[in-house]
Formats: C-alpha cells, sequence, structure tokens
C-alpha cells in the first residue's frame, strides 16, 4: 500500500496580507506590474515552502490568484465578456476591469463560494462565447514552482463545476444554458493540459465541488462524459478529481466508472464518501482522502482522522484536506494574545498541513497520535444553558396589524429610502482604532472620534434627504467581529486574516464556549445617533446565523444549540435598544443562505433552527418597533419560505447585480412584507445616475405592491469611498422622488 500527503490548497493573500496591499497599491498607481508581480511570486514561494517544510510531499500549484480563482479559470478558458474585452485593456486591466468594472462598464457578478465566506465571480457565457485554452498562468506558476525544487500538481477549477457555476450573459437567448456548451469548453481545458502535461506536469487537480450538491440525471452525465473525455487524453497529466463541502454521493459512483485517475473526497464534512468507497472495494484508483477539515479551526483527532482515511482509501491513498485551505488563516502560532488552552486547540493552515503529515505517521505507525484534552470547564456556563432552554420566540402581533401600527408611529412616505447601515470605513477612522488599539489615544478620545464619525453621517443622511438614518457603524472593523469581541465565549486572533472576496479579508472570531452578553454593545451608539435628529434611525445588530456563518464555532454541541445562545445575547441588546427609544432594529442575515447545506434532505432541519434562531433574536420587543432584515450574496430561492418565517417587518435583499431577479421570486412566493430591493451594485466603484434607479425601481414596482417597497442600496457603503457614496445616494433619493409621484403613491 502507498500513503503520501497532500493538501487541496492554501491560502494566498500572504501571512500579513501582503497579496491585498499590492494589489491595492497596483489600483491606486502606488505600485507598477512588476511590483505586483513580485509580491505575487513571494507569496506562492512562501506557501511551496511551508508545505514542503511541514513534510506535506505531493504540493499543489496553481492555487494562488490576483483576485478569484473562478475567475482566472474564466480566462483560461478566454471567457472574457465582450464588454470586458473591448475596453483595449492590457491583460492585467481586461482581468482587474471583469472584477470590480471600471468607471463604464459592470463587473462580473459576485457570489458565494458554496456554503463559505468566500465569494466568486460569475462567468458569463452565451451561445456566441468560443473558448480557447489560454495556459498561461497555471502553465507559469506550474514552472515556477519547478525552478524552486517543486514538482507541482497544477489545480484548477473543474470544467463542470465551471459551467455549473457559470450564468447566462444577459443577452443570451431564453433557452440558453452554459451546460450546452460543455463541448467547446472540453477542447478549451484539453488544450490547458496538454500545456500542462508538455510542460512535465504528471497530474493536474480538477476541482468539482457541484457534485456535492443534489445533481440531475443530466448533470451526472455532463460530469461522466467531461471526464472520460479528459482522462484519455494523448499527452495529459493524470486528472484528480475533487469534490469538496460534503458528499459526492451519486458523483463519485459515476466518477468511479470513469477512467480518471484519482479521486478526492471531503471526508471532515461528511463521512459517506468513505463508506462508499469501503463498499466499493478495491477502485484502481488513487483516492485523496480530505480527512482534515479546510474549514474549520480546531485540531483534529489524528487517530480518527487516520481511521477514516484507511477506510476510503485503498492501495494508493493520500492523506488530503478536505477542501482548499483558502478558508482558514495562515499560522495559529502567532496568535500569542490567546490564553494557552484555547491557542493550543487551533490548527491553521501550517498547523493543517502538520496533521495531514501525522495521519500518515499514524496510517504508517511512525508516531502514536497525539490526544486533545477535554474541553475547559470554565467554557461552560450553566445560567446561558438554563435560559436557552426556557426561552421562547413567541411575542410579537401578526404582521399586518405591526404594519399599521408601526405605519402610524414612524409616518414614512411611500417608497421610504434608507441604507444598509455601514458608511465608508475612512483611513481616518481606521486611523483612530489603529492608534487606540496600540495605546496611543485613551478610549474615550475613541469614543469622541466615533461620536464625530456619527454626528457627521448623520449630518450627510439629512441633507441627502433619506428617511430612515443610520448611525454608520464607524466603530466596527467588521460587523461580525465586533460582537465577538463584547460577548463572553468568543475569542478574536491578530492575525488570523481570511480571503472574503478580492483583496478583502475578514478575521473570523473563535466561538470556543457558552455565549453570553456582559453588557450592551450597540445602544450608546445608536442612541447618539438618535439624539441628534428628528428621523427615525435604525438599530443595527448583526443575526445569530450570521454570526455563526462567519466564526469558527467550537464543534462539541449542535450549531442550533450554540445558536440560540448567540439569539439570547442579541435579544438583550433589542431591548434594551428599544428602552433607549430606537423605533426601527435591523438584524442583519447576510449569510443565511451561506449556512444552507449542499443536499435537499439537509435543507428543512437547518432552516428551523436557523429562523428559530432569528425569531428569538427578534421576538422580544413590541409591535411597533419595527424589525428590519438584510440579505446579501446569494441566490435566495431555495430559502424564500424561510425569509417569510423570519417574520420581519422589512427586509432589504441583494438584488441588483443579478437584476432584480428575486423580486419575480417573492411575487410568486406571495410575499407581503416591506421589501427593499437593492437598487444599486455597491460592490462596484461605478457611481450610478438617478435615470438608472428609477427605472430599477419602476421595475421592482412592478413586481411587488409599491406600497411595500423601500428604496435602498445592495448592500452596506463601508467598502466605498465617500465620493462615491454622496453622488450615488442623491442619484437614489431623487430617483425615489421621481417614481413615488409618477405612481401617485
Ligand atoms: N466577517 C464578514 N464577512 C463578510 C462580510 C463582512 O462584512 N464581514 N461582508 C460580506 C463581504 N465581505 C467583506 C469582507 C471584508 C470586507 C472588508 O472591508 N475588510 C477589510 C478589513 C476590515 C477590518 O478588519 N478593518 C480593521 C483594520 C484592520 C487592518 O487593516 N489593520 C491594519 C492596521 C490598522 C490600519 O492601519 O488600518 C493591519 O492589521 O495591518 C479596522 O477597521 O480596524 C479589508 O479587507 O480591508 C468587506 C466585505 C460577506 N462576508
Ligand atoms: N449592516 C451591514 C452593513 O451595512 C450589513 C452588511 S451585509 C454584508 O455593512
Ligand atoms: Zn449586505
Amino acid at each position: 500500500m502507498k500513503i503520501s500527503t497532500t493538501v487541496l490548497g492554501h491560502p494566498r493573500i500572504g501571512r500579513r496580507r501582503e497579496l491585498k496591499k499590492a494589489v491595492e497599491a497596483y489600483w491606486t498607481g502606488g505600485l507598477d506590474a512588476a511590483g505586483l508581480a513580485e509580491a505575487a511570486a513571494r507569496i506562492r514561494r512562501d506557501t511551496w515552502t511551508a508545505l514542503a517544510d511541514a513534510g506535506v510531499e505531493l504540493l499543489p500549484s496553481n492555487t494562488f490568484s490576483l483576485y478569484d480563482h473562478v475567475l482566472d479559470a474564466a480566462v483560461a478558458v478566454d471567457a472574457v465578456p465582450a464588454r470586458h474585452r473591448d475596453l483595449g485593456l492590457d491583460a492585467l486591466g481586461t482581468y482587474f476591469a471583469m472584477a470590480h468594472g471600471t468607471a463604464t462598464t459592470t463587473p462580473l457578478e459576485l457570489t458565494k463560494w458554496f456554503d463559505t465566506n468566500y465569494h466568486h465571480l460569475v462567468p458569463e457565457l452565451a451561445p456566441g462565447t468560443v473558448f480557447r485554452a489560454v495556459p498561461d498562468k497555471p502553465l507559469a506558476e506550474y514552472r515556477e514552482a519547478l525552478v524552486q525544487g517543486h514538482d507541482t500538481r497544477p489545480v484548477l477549477v473543474g470544467p463542470v463545476t465551471f459551467l455549473l457555476l457559470s450564468k447566462a450573459a444577459e443577452d443570451a437567448p431564453g433557452g440558453f444554458a452554459p451546460l450546452d456548451l460543455l463541448d467547446g469548453l472540453l477542447d478549451a481545458y484539453a488544450g490547458v493540459l496538454t500545456a500542462l502535461g508538455a510542460a512535465g506536469a504528471s497530474w493536474v487537480q480538477l476541482d468539482e465541488p457541484a457534485f456535492t450538491a443534489d445533481r440531475s440525471p443530466a448533470e451526472l452525465a455532463v460530469l461522466r462524459t467531461a471526464y472520460t473525455r479528459l482522462s484519455t487524453l494523448e499527452g495529459a497529466p493524470n486528472i484528480l478529481v475533487t469534490g469538496s463541502y460534503g458528499h459526492l454521493g451519486e458523483a463519485l459512483d459515476v466518477l468511479l466508472g470513469t477512467p480518471v485517475h484519482g479521486i478526492g473526497v471531503d471526508l471532515a464534512t461528511d463521512t459517506a464518501d468513505a463508506e462508499r468507497l469501503a463498499a466499493h472495494g478495491p477502485t484502481g484508483k488513487l483516492i485523496a482522502a480530505g480527512v482534515i477539515d479546510g474549514r474549520n479551526i480546531w485540531r483534529a483527532d489524528i487517530a480518527a482522522a487516520a481511521a477514516l482515511a484507511a477506510r476510503a482509501g485503498g492501495d494508493d491513498l493520500v492523506v488530503s484536506t478536505s477542501c482548499s485551505l483558502l478558508h482558514v488563516p495562515h499560522d495559529a502560532e502567532e496568535e500569542t494574545g490567546l490564553a494557552p488552552e484555547l491557542r493550543e486547540r487551533l490548527a491553521f493552515a501550517r498547523q493543517k498541513a502538520g496533521e495531514v503529515v501525522a495521519v500518515k505517521r499514524v496510517l504508517t505507525g511512525e508516531t502514536p497520535p497525539a490526544a486533545i484534552g477535554p474541553v475547559p470547564d470554565a467554557w461552560r456556563d450553566e445560567r446561558v444553558r438554563e435560559r436557552v432552554a426556557t426561552a421562547s420566540h413567541e411575542g410579537r402581533g401578526p404582521a399586518e396589524e405591526r404594519r399599521r401600527i408601526q405605519a402610524a408611529r414612524l409616518n414614512l412616505p411611500p417608497l421610504a429610502t434608507t441604507t444598509i447601515g455601514s458608511f465608508p470605513q475612512t483611513p481616518e477612522i481606521r486611523a483612530a482604532r489603529a492608534t487606540h488599539r496600540a495605546g496611543r489615544i485613551s478610549e474615550a478620545e475613541y469614543r469622541d472620534a466615533m461620536r464625530g464619525e456619527i454626528a457627521r453621517v448623520i449630518g450627510l443622511q439629512e441633507r441627502l434627504g433619506l428617511d430612515v438614518l443610520v448611525h454608520g457603524e464607524a466603530e466596527r472593523d467588521d460587523m461580525v467581529r465586533y460582537f465577538a469581541e463584547r460577548l463572553g465565549g468568543f475569542a478574536t486572533t491578530a492575525h488570523g486574516w481570511v480571503q472574503s472576496y478580492g483583496t478583502r479579508c475578514v478575521r473570523p472570531p473563535l466561538l470556543y464556549g457558552d455565549v453570553h452578553r456582559p453588557a450592551p454593545m450597540t445602544v450608546e451608539w445608536s442612541a447618539h445617533a438618535a439624539s441628534l435628529t428628528e428621523k427615525p434611525v435604525k438599530g443595527m445588530l448583526t443575526g445569530p446565523v450570521t454570526i455563526l456563518a462567519w466564526s469558527f464555532v467550537r464543534e462539541d454541541q449542535p450549531l442550533a444549540a450554540t445558536a440560540a445562545q448567540v439569539a439570547l445575547a442579541l435579544r438583550e441588546e433589542t431591548v434594551d435598544l428599544e428602552a433607549a427609544g430606537i423605533g426601527v432594529i435591523q438584524v442583519d442575515e447576510p449569510a443565511l443562505r451561506e449556512l444552507l447545506p449542499p443536499r435537499r434532505d439537509d435543507h428543512a432541519a437547518y432552516l428551523e433552527w436557523a429562523v428559530a434562531a432569528f425569531r428569538l433574536a427578534t421576538s422580544g420587543v413590541r409591535d411597533e418597533t419595527q424589525v428590519h432584515t438584510h440579505l446579501c450574496y446569494s441566490e435566495f430561492g431555495p430559502v424564500l419560505p424561510a425569509i417569510d418565517a423570519l417574520d420581519a417587518d422589512v427586509t432589504s435583499i441583494e438584488a441588483s447585480r443579478s437584476r432584480l431577479e428575486i423580486l419575480g421570486e417573492l411575487r410568486e412566493g406571495g410575499y407581503s412584507r416591506g421589501v427593499g430591493p437593492g437598487v444599486y451594485d455597491i460592490h462596484s466603484p461605478r457611481v450610478p445616475d438617478a435615470a438608472e434607479i428609477a427605472a430599477a425601481l419602476r421595475k421592482a414596482a412592478t413586481a411587488v405592491d409599491p406600497r411595500l417597497l423601500w428604496v435602498n442600496p445592495d448592500c452596506g457603503l463601508k467598502t466605498r469611498r465617500y465620493a462615491e457614496v454622496e453622488p450615488a445616494l442623491a442619484a437614489m433619493v431623487a430617483a425615489a422622488a421621481e417614481v413615488r409621484a409618477e405612481l401617485n403613491l
């Protein structure tokens, strides 16, 4: 029996976010293309060195990306939309134009990468799309590693997942589906693979995570066709097909029936594929057993992982991670500020590479597995457990009734305008936070700076004529981390950055113990904002599901139990906000869709606890207090009934990059609550004009009852600059007035 070790991918932002800094400097002219290339090469070198030092034998390449690996895949097959190609920019310019648009062109749509907090760009395809192999990037990275002494396995998004993640271009005819383009795409992939083979690569990894979700017989047939063809190509490397973020199930049987050379399974999310492989008997293929969880940061039980790998693998076993390590930070050893009993339980990318090697050593009998001690008693809180056991999420009156009471209290115009919560995080705000953290300004000085910022943001919203104001979230470095820093049971890291999209990164908190709220978290800021204006100010909280989704969560109890603890803490906060006179409270759940399991069989159980947690968090306030929620970043079809069950009074929802498609779905579902479909995209620096927003509003008003309609951007404004935000919001307010007059509301 042969055993070796690998990881399916690696963090690519650099240990200190060097990539973010380099790319952003390139955009603003502070760094030239050569400087950017150098920074990128340093990160790749560090990655290969780190993996080799950890003892990993089979190293991947092309796991690096300047922005996004799905965008890279689109470029590798020349799937560049005409509007970006026609800009006439150089390759790098075209690449970044696809990623974030220009003053005159919209970017590709951005959406969630499976059930993770990573976001990928969505390739746009049309019947006329002509694919062509453009293997430059994987080839260059393969050769670069080779020069450094590493014969790597280039990694690409698999062709079928590529098509399933793509969307039909806006001008594509009705019946067109990206899968129609399979033949042409396989030709292009064949070109890329044979180029890599000619350069000396003996293996490539093609990721097909789309097959850990339910797939139709037709889609499974496409998988069979694709891999039968690609694995019998003259001159191509051996192919390792991986399925991450769930079990492959039927797709595993399909792949076993093709001549593909290796299969990677995610056994950390679900062990079902190990059973399927064990039942199958000898496969004659390399099996990459993903026993080390690529998505969470708790140290693995090495003995259990070894047993699982042995069950899945046959004569040619590769101990591996369940997915790319893209979703975890670089190195837990750097977190010297954490309590030792917590730090010793953590495994970030560097430790996970070590775990893969440790599993092999156990399997080969070289070393016994190290044991992990029991969870410390101090992490339990019996009072929290008691309160959760007796909590109820009943309490508010019927939605219709609430609507009437709130309308009388708030006295808002139809098509009321608002924003999603955050205003730009300016260099001044960040600098104030950095100097405060460094101890160079006092708590009081920092608070004064934030209060001043709130006053400025309130003044701006009054000048712009918005109807429901926000305090702007200046005091929050991140909408989850901010709460984690104020809740018991959480810890935060100093350097634990993870890429969210492009150059945007987050430091997910560690949720290790029972959660409780020692003191109010947001009341001071919201009350200050409300004291500065006659208009209603929305209190702003992050919901329980999103707090879990964007943290690394304990695994010693069901998520539902942890969610209820977080929800109770938030409920206490809503009650305090209400008591402070805040009449509108928004509880953001942008990650509601994200945690939805890939298999339909698992949806109901998830949605039940997710909805229950949201309702627990929001049902403690009186009927006259208007509860808003905000959802973004996904296709919401599968969770529409759950959105209704949240029982929020108003829901704002990302819609502009997906061309308001959500509205049709809402209408069909008979949605009868307040709804604010995002009328412009805030993820691009492009400033919309009033005519374009008015057009979006007219479209929205035909899809839902205009009396239910709110007017707001797609998401918060924290990533934008004031130079973009002010004209965009002015255009939004003007468009609302125009359409309000037209509709005679
Ligand atoms: N957790 C989470 N997930 C999410 C979202 C979100 O808001 N939060 N939004 C969606 C989209 N994702 C996003 C993710 C990140 C950012 C974002 O803007 N991130 C910032 C970092 C935010 C942050 O923590 N800022 C810190 C500053 C951290 C920092 O850079 N510190 C410097 C030093 C301080 C300085 O000089 O700024 C350093 O460590 O080097 C602060 O404001 O205090 C970034 O990448 O630039 C935006 C959207 C989906 N998922
Ligand atoms: N209230 C938050 C904001 O405006 C919601 C963001 S959803 C990713 O930034
Ligand atoms: Zn949002």
